[in-house]
């Protein structure tokens, strides 16, 4: 395409609303244009690559036997009211009202409108499994819009939905789907992992988010250095390798602590280590109030303690309400002498300490040399607490490090719950109706492509990986005034054309510098100058990732491009 033509509006000076690198190059270079908080429109270099994402999804999905559908966006408020969602779900789901006075939301995710979809249309055991998805616009109204296409307020998400007789079949598709995922992120150039993660609201069994390695990703996954292990720090189970302490148990002892408030601070005060205290954390779970118990140096995993309870709200308990309910403020709680009401949980590296301090549950006082099971019993053990670097990897193998990681891709082995709400069924072997069995598969195409401008760029722009660049050549005339340049420059463009390759072709009336920022800004891979040696047939051919660049008379062009484009 001719560039003098296309809506490719780059910009000189950083936007600077955009502190995120692909925020910034999107903008800088022409690809997306905000319309409002967290809404873009894409422009034709950015819906170019957009399709290119999209054709790498949808290609692999089909691979996998799914069948890609549409659904509606708007979406009639009793299908959310009858799995409680219109209700769960707070702000986040936008609703509006038709002009008969009808609530609607605007889709965030389409379990309910699938679910009614299958239970309407499919009745027999013979036509399962299957799976539909669907590449389409996503509302959410995030309370703070950021990082451009990382989190918007209407975004690309493919969403698959799979229907099963059982778990065993689940499993199957599951991994059918997990596969084609890792394919899909492999094609798009990503370094990615895996991860073992929380299915939060949507409950079910297994679920696995797919995460890029990335410095600005706002999810921090703990790995393996010795084997693929990788989960969501909100999951990753810790193993209990601790051992007891050989020390004899002294006598409890109940000493007065001024001031000393943090955890450091007590330490400090009572002259011992923070792995030598405990910490105690009241939490609400679900108007339950729990008391959780960690070693100093260990801190609450409330995604864990959720899990423990199976409860809908976990949230910290104020100040106030411990003060009513323990009868001592923060800084002073510990789990001797706990009201009834309240009950008292502990990480297992609780269990192996000897001679611990405690808060004494009254302001600033402190117990030392306390030995659980002796000094104060707990309603249970449990894995409660966040993994650290350096814990020993839950497979064995290896210790645990973090990495950040920008989520592109959620799957959850989702169960029965949708099917039940919406009396989903289908007609068994016996003849009896049964309640279908769901996966749930997401990917972020949107959220994608702002991931790979993350992962692939430098100080002058966008580096396309050559399979999702807005097109594969660049061809520059520098001089639209010379006309055996032109003449040479159209002819090229012409021979690329016919050749079937895509070649965006600056003929505009620009400076050099310009044409070359701009080139620099768009990514495209290779880029063929036509400057002074124009005359012999010679044009400048330069690869955009490593800077190379040699001259290359026009009769071998053609060849060269061909062999590098594979
Ligand atoms: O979307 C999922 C589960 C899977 C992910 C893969 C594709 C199909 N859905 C989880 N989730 C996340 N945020 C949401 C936000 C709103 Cl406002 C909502 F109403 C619903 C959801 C919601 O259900
Ligand atoms: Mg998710």
């Amino acid at each position: 395409m001719r560039q003098s033509n296309l809506l490719i509006p780059t910009l000189r000076e950083v936007p600077a609303e955009a502190d995120l690198k692909s925020h910034q190059l999107l903008l800088k270079a022409g690809f997306i244009r905000q319309l409002a908080s967290g809404v873009y429109n894409f422009l034709p270099l950015g819906k170019r690559v957009l399709r290119k994402v999209e054709n790498i999804v949808r290609e692999e999905m089909d691979r996998a036997g799914a069948q890609e559908v549409q659904m509606p966006a708007l979406q009639p408020a009793e299908l959310w009211q009858t799995t409680g969602r219109w209700n769960t779900m707070g702000q986040e789901l936008m609703r509006l009202k038709d002009r008969h006075e009808r609530d609607f939301a605007l889709g965030a995710t389409h379990e309910e409108v699938v679910t009614a979809l299958v239970r309407d249309e499919v009745n027999s055991y013979k036509k399962l499994p299957f799976t539909l998805y669907q590449i389409q616009a996503k509302y959410r109204d995030e309370k703070r819009p950021r990082f451009g296409l990382l989190r918007g307020r209407e975004f690309l998400m493919k969403d698959a939905y799979s229907f099963h007789e059982d778990f065993d079949s689940l499993d199957e598709t599951y991994e059918v789907i997990f596969n084609a995922y890792k394919r899909i992120f492999e094609r798009c150039g990503l370094n990615f992992r895996a991860v073992i993660a929380d299915s939060g609201a949507m409950g079910g069994k297994d679920t696995h988010e797919f995460m890029v390695l990335s410095e600005v990703g706002e999810d921090t996954i703990a790995y393996s250095n010795e084997s693929d292990f990788a989960a969501n720090i909100e999951m990753a189970p810790v193993v209990p390798n601790y051992e007891k302490s050989a020390e004899e148990a002294k006598p409890l002892e109940k000493v007065e602590t001024p001031n000393a408030k943090t955890m450091q601070e007590v330490a400090d005060f009572l002259g011992h280590d923070l792995d030598q205290g405990m910490k105690a954390i009241m939490f609400k779970v679900d108007e339950q109030f729990v008391m959780v118990v960690t070693r100093g140096d260990h801190e609450v995993n409330d995604v864990k303690l959720k899990n423990l309870y199976e409860a809908e709200i976990v949230e910290l308990a104020s100040e106030e309400e411990t003060k009513e309910v323990i009868g001592a403020g923060f800084g002073s709680l510990g789990p001797i002498n706990v009201p009834e009401n309240v009950d008292v949980v502990a990480d297992h590296a609780v269990e192996y300490l000897v001679n611990a301090t405690c808060g004494a549950n009254e302001d600033g006082y402190h117990y030392k040399n306390v030995s659980p099971e002796r000094d104060f019993k707990v309603n249970q053990y449990a894995d409660l607490r966040f993994i650290q670097e350096g814990d020993l990897s839950p497979d064995g193998n290896g210790t645990i490090e973090f990495a950040r990681g920008i989520e592109v891709g959620h799957v959850f082995k989702l169960g029965t719950k949708y099917a039940d709400d919406l009396g989903a069924t289908f007609l068994n072997k016996e003849g009896r109706a049964q309640t279908y069995v769901m996966g749930c598969y997401g990917i972020g195409v949107s959220r994608t492509l702002a991931s790979i401008v993350e992962q692939y760029h430098d100080d002058n722009g966008i580096v396309w990986p050559k399979n999702l660049a807005p097109f594969q050549a660049h061809l520059i005339n520098l001089n639209v005034k010379k006309e055996e340049q032109v003449e040479l420059a159209d002819d090229i463009y012409n021979k690329l054309l016919d050749a079937g390759i895509d070649v965006l072709y600056d003929d505009r009336q620009e400076r050099p510098g310009v044409k070359f920022n701009d080139s620099d800004l768009i990514g495209v891979p290779y880029r063929i100058v036509i400057g002074k040696r124009a005359s012999e047939g010679y044009v400048e051919f330069k690869h955009r990732q490593t800077g190379d660049q040699e001259d290359i008379h026009n009769d071998d062009l053609l060849n060269h491009l061909k062999n590098l484009l594979g």
